[in-house]
């Protein structure tokens, strides 16, 4: 079967791929991204008179060395699958607006893009990890900075220059899972240009000038479909390294001014772009689904299970679901039909019979996720009421995040016999496994909680007095060890 490519295309279909200029870069080009915005940007180009590409960065030295969009010309494949008003449904995207991938190392191609009067729009998705901020040197001479809001701050300061700071602004949509994403990164862009001494008039041309869209993006995103590829490269026809596996719901929603709105004009689409306030679309998605996936894994993976599917179908973990469900719904000012609806739908999605969702990618920085998703709906409970799940939950990320070996520099968890990489920040990975080898001297489990909760490293804060946890904490720890979790879910009542 031949791979996917120009040539390709043109021998079996006759299609010349022509791409617009490039209004848009993009900061990752993880499986997220290109299922969603990379998606959404295609439809916009067929469905309007858009016309417009975009060039994707890749913002960390980490990342794939391979680079298949490249091998491709830069065009791959985005597959939806789900449940669509109680039917199957199937649809296949080819991806064709991508002009370009620039490695980590070809940042002076993003400097040269950044002077660019087509440049529009930059949009970012470089996970919770990425937008940070980390004082660092003003860079000079090409060098790269090393964080995301960094590089942006250099790059916006290019644009600047060759504006000589007049117009030329630019809309940024950072898409990270993270509240009020936009004016975090405003006040990060911001504090750069202070530490590097950059003229004021700079100051006033990045905040009049050019916009951070605070945003809310929903679509579940497995990625390639490392099991199963031959079947879907025969249901398109050709081998696709590029392939990207979604469910066909989606929601994007952009809180900005109105320029935005004619630079990507979804408004002439049917697609779920939706324009005004995040805060209440993120802090009912943020609680209702990506916290019950936190949970989820923390609970099911160490008690062997594999996919999200599994978890809402078996009869020991869905009412379990259901209890967490219940308890962070209760953990939210908003109405019970809006919470409800809400849960329905998700519950629904986590049941797709089409896509595998491994617990163990959801685990990626799976105890930064439970500080930042699930210590604050603790918070927001009384600490009278606070559920036992969520005590349970947290030993079984103890658990799940026990380092066992490290080969290289990753570290690796055990399930019963089996191995798995821990993707968590090197800092609390370290923390971790200093905590658990002091375990193995002293053999106390309520130390090993109590080091671990009074934590500011984990979770900035002594997390010990939150919700009482210690004492269940250890509890549970100590009879997940002896027995198994599967064990410790069978005994414990439902409420
Ligand atoms: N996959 C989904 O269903 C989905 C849906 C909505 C939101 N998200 C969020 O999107 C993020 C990425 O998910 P994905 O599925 O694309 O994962 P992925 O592993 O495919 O991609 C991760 C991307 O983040 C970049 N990145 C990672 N650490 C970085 C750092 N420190 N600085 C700069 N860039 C960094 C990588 O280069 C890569 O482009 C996750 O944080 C997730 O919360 C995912
Ligand atoms: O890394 P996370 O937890 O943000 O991602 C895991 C999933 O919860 C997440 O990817 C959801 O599928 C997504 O947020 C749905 O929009």
């Amino acid at each position: 079967m031949k791979q996917l490519s120009k040539q390709m295309l043109h021998t079996q279909t006759g299609m010349t791929i022509k791409r617009g200029p490039e209004k848009i870069l993009q900061f990752g080009k993880g499986n997220f991204l290109r299922g969603f915005f990379n998606w959404l940007l295609e439809g916009l180009n067929r469905e309007t008179d858009y016309a417009g590409s975009t060039v994707i960065y890749q913002p960390n030295p980490g990342g794939s060395t391979h680079d298949y969009l490249k091998a491709q010309d830069y065009l791959y494949t985005v597959c939806l699958q789900g449940m669509v008003d109680r039917a199957a449904h199937e649809e296949y995207t080819l991806i064709t607006s991508v002009s370009r991938t620039l490695a980590y190392q070809e940042w002076n191609e993003v400097i040269k893009l950044a002077r660019s009067p087509e440049l529009e729009v930059i949009v970012s998705n470089t996970t919770e990890a990425g937008l940070t901020y980390q004082k660092q040197a003003c860079p000079i001479n090409g060098a790269i900075p090393s964080t995301f809001p960094a590089k942006l701050t250099s790059l916006l300061y290019e644009r600047f220059k060759a504006f000589e700071g007049i117009g030329g602004g630019i809309d940024i949509l950072p898409c990270e899972l993270v509240q009020k994403n936009g004016d975090n990164l405003k006040e990060m862009v911001c504090q750069h240009a202070a530490d590097w001494d950059y003229d004021k008039s700079f100051y006033h041309w990045l905040t009049k000038e050019n916009d951070f869209c605070n945003t809310l993006v929903d679509r579940i995103v497995t990625g390639y479909p490392k099991e199963d590829a031959a079947a879907f490269f025969d249901a398109i026809g050709y081998e696709d390294r590029g392939l990207v596996i979604g469910e066909p719901y989606h929601l994007f929603v952009i809180e900005g001014q109105e320029r935005i709105r004619h630079r990507l004009p979804f408004a002439e689409t049917d697609f779920n772009v939706r324009w005004g306030n995040v805060k209440k679309h993120s802090d009912i998605k943020v609680r209702l689904l990506n916290a019950p996936h936190t949970i989820m894994t923390s609970l099911f993976f160490p008690a062997g299970y594999h996919l999200v599917r599994d978890v809402m179908e078996s009869d020991l973990s869905s009412p379990v679901m259901e209890e967490v469900f219940h308890e962070l719904a209760a953990s939210l000012p908003y109405s019970n039909e809006e919470k409800h609806t809400f849960i329905e739908d998700v519950q629904a999605r986590f049941c797709n019979p089409y896509n595998d969702h491994y617990l163990h990618a959801i685990s990626m920085s799976g105890v930064s996720k439970f500080k930042t998703r699930i210590l604050p709906a603790i918070r927001e409970k009384s600490v009278v009421d606070i559920s036992d799940l969520y005590a349970l939950a947290l030993a079984g990320l103890l658990q799940m995040f026990r380092p066992s070996k490290k080969n290289e520099s990753v570290y690796f968890g055990k399930r019963m016999e089996e191995f798995y990489p821990l993707y968590e920040s090197e800092t609390i990975l370290l923390e971790l496994d200093r905590f658990w080898t002091d375990y193995q001297k002293h053999g106390n489990f309520k130390k090993l909680v109590e080091d671990v909760l009074s934590s500011h490293l984990i979770w900035e804060e002594d997390a010990r007095w939150l919700g009482n946890l210690t004492e269940p904490v250890t509890s549970y720890l100590n009879e997940s060890l002896k027995s198994n979790m599967v064990t410790i879910i069978k005994k414990r009542p439902h409420t």
